[in-house]
């Protein structure tokens, strides 16, 4: 199977091209040239573990890897670092699913395409005959770089360089991405916010004089985020797992439809979803949840993408986005792959910071709802949530939970992606459950014994580690900063 451009102006390349790039050159996002044929048995597939199933989804989009590739890979993406041995688990609120994607090494949903990433990619560079080390950019809004750097920290050849900005981010967070060890690690806050640093990070990869300088000094780029193919594959996994665990349960027979409800910002979890319904998974609504950054919801309900709005810091700040990359790859398939309507949405973005879409496109996109919680609403449902079932969610999942609440048909069974451990917000957390804020390992300490919860074993020493990067920059920094972690060392 080949990966195209979603605006047309690359060459097709293989998987471990598209994975070994990250993004294509000319700006746009790989996306496959065809849907991948997967066997879709339920009766098989609801016995079958997460590793099992995701070797045949990983079998099916990295079709040039070999079968002993894929094992190797995910044999060490899904091994002891994660703290369930399912890897991922479901909690049950009703007629209300929660995949709790939050096991592994960083508590985010990003630990189950970042655990295998680094072996993805240097997979890749073995059989593309590649020896320059390759250089991963990643731009966070918290735990996207907390989980690259536990996957690539210290990977042979690679370089893992990050950008988050300076406010925003949780204090476990911050801990987490200042206290890295690897001696590869390269980690910067910026005066700017996500945005800032995502449209650096774009801007850096397809800048060709950079790539040829890298290029004189035996380097290439890749990239961490969801721009890069290597990481949705992975995230189909966990809705087919999930639905497959459902028909284990009983809670639904083999073939009946389920919604989705996503909490997103870059738009990379709720596209995984799309993909996963386009490759067989039953699926009715795909529920978009978004922060008081709306865009999404704007988006879903006028056709129109409107990114020129304040951008607001809020207490579910991995999604504080107002441009969701993967938007664009969801644009290729509703416009029926018309690359030159994707570029053209896209140069209008870059130009006035905004599109509208045709009316065919739009069509396309009944199968997607949207709605946004304020940040109240985020905190009432945290509260209530607790009050009523015991459950604890973080502020991501909240945003899920609200949309779930407010447009989401009940009756259907619901799968509601729960993205990260609510010990990485604990601040917000006490905050909701009407306790005064406290910062740090006293956060963590207070919100244990308020909920009788356990403190993760992955953050109980968080704050007795040394802090490693201070460094801070404006956005306009970036390239300046960039050359000088990589050539003046
Ligand atoms: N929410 C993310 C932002 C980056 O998204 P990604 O899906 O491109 O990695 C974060 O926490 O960093």
């Amino acid at each position: 199977m080949q990966y195209i451009s979603t605006r047309g102006g690359a060459p097709a390349v293989s998987a471990s091209q598209a994975i070994l790039n990250g993004i294509a050159p000319d700006g746009g996002l790989y996306v496959p040239e065809s849907w991948p044929e997967i066997s879709v048995d339920w009766d098989t597939l609801s016995h079958q573990t997460y590793t099992e199933i995701a070797t045949q989804i990983f079998d099916a989009f990295f079709d040039d890897f070999s079968v002993s590739e894929i094992d190797h890979i995910i044999c060490k993406a899904y091994g002891r670092q994660w703290d369930n041995e399912k890897i991922i688990t479901l909690h049950q609120e009703n007629n209300l699913h929660y995949i709790e994607l939050f096991h592994g090494p960083t508590l985010a949903f990003k630990d189950v395409a970042l655990q295998a990433l680094p072996h993805l990619l240097t997979t890749a560079a073995k059989k593309q005959a590649i020896s320059d080390k390759v250089v991963i950019l990643t731009a966070t809004s918290g735990d996207t770089g907390t989980a690259a750097m536990s996957g690539f920290a210290d990977v042979p050849n690679t370089e893992i360089v990050v950008f988050y900005p300076e406010v925003g981010v949780s204090d476990i967070q911050r801990q987490q991405m200042v206290s890295e060890t690897g001696k590869n690690a390269h980690v910067t806050a910026i005066t700017g916010n996500f945005d800032d640093a995502q449209k650096a990070v774009k801007t850096l990869l397809s800048n060709q004089k950079l790539v040829q300088e890298l290029a004189d000094h035996h380097m290439r780029f890749s990239s961490a985020n969801s721009i890069n193919i290597g990481r949705l594959v992975p995230q189909i996994v966990y809705y087919f797992y999930s639905y497959a665990q459902l028909i284990r349960q009983n809670d639904i027979n083999a073939g009946d439809k389920i919604n989705i409800v996503v909490p997103t910002g870059n738009f990379g979890n709720v596209l995984a979803a799309y993909y996963a319904s386009q490759i067989g998974l039953p699926v009715n609504d795909l529920v978009v949840a978004s922060n008081e950054n709306n865009v999404l919801t704007d988006f879903f309900n006028t056709g129109v993408y409107d990114s020129k709005r304040p951008f607001k810091v809020t207490n579910a700040p991995a999604m504080d986005i107002l441009v969701s990359s993967n938007l664009e790859r969801l644009l290729y398939f509703a416009s029926d792959r018309d690359a030159s309507e994707v570029q053209s949405y896209m140069t209008a973005l870059a130009d006035e910071g905004q599109y509208k879409l045709s009316e065919r496109t739009r069509r396309n996109l009944k199968q997607f709802k949207s709605c946004f919680a304020t940040q109240n609403q985020v905190s009432d449902t945290i509260l209530s949530v607790f009050d009523q079932t015991n459950y604890l969610i973080d502020p991501h999942t909240a945003v899920g939970r609200y949309a779930y609440q407010l447009v989401s048909d009940q009756k259907t069974p619901s799968l509601l992606a729960a993205t990260a451990s609510p010990y990485k917000f604990p601040q917000t957390i006490l905050s909701a459950l009407g306790d005064e804020p406290i910062e740090g390992a006293e956060a963590l300490t207070r919100l244990s014994s308020k909920t009788n919860t356990d403190i993760p074993s992955q953050v109980l020493t968080l704050f007795d580690k040394p802090i490693l990067h201070q460094k801070v920059i404006t956005p306009n920094d970036i390239l300046k900063s960039l050359k000088t972690e990589l050539f003046d060392k």
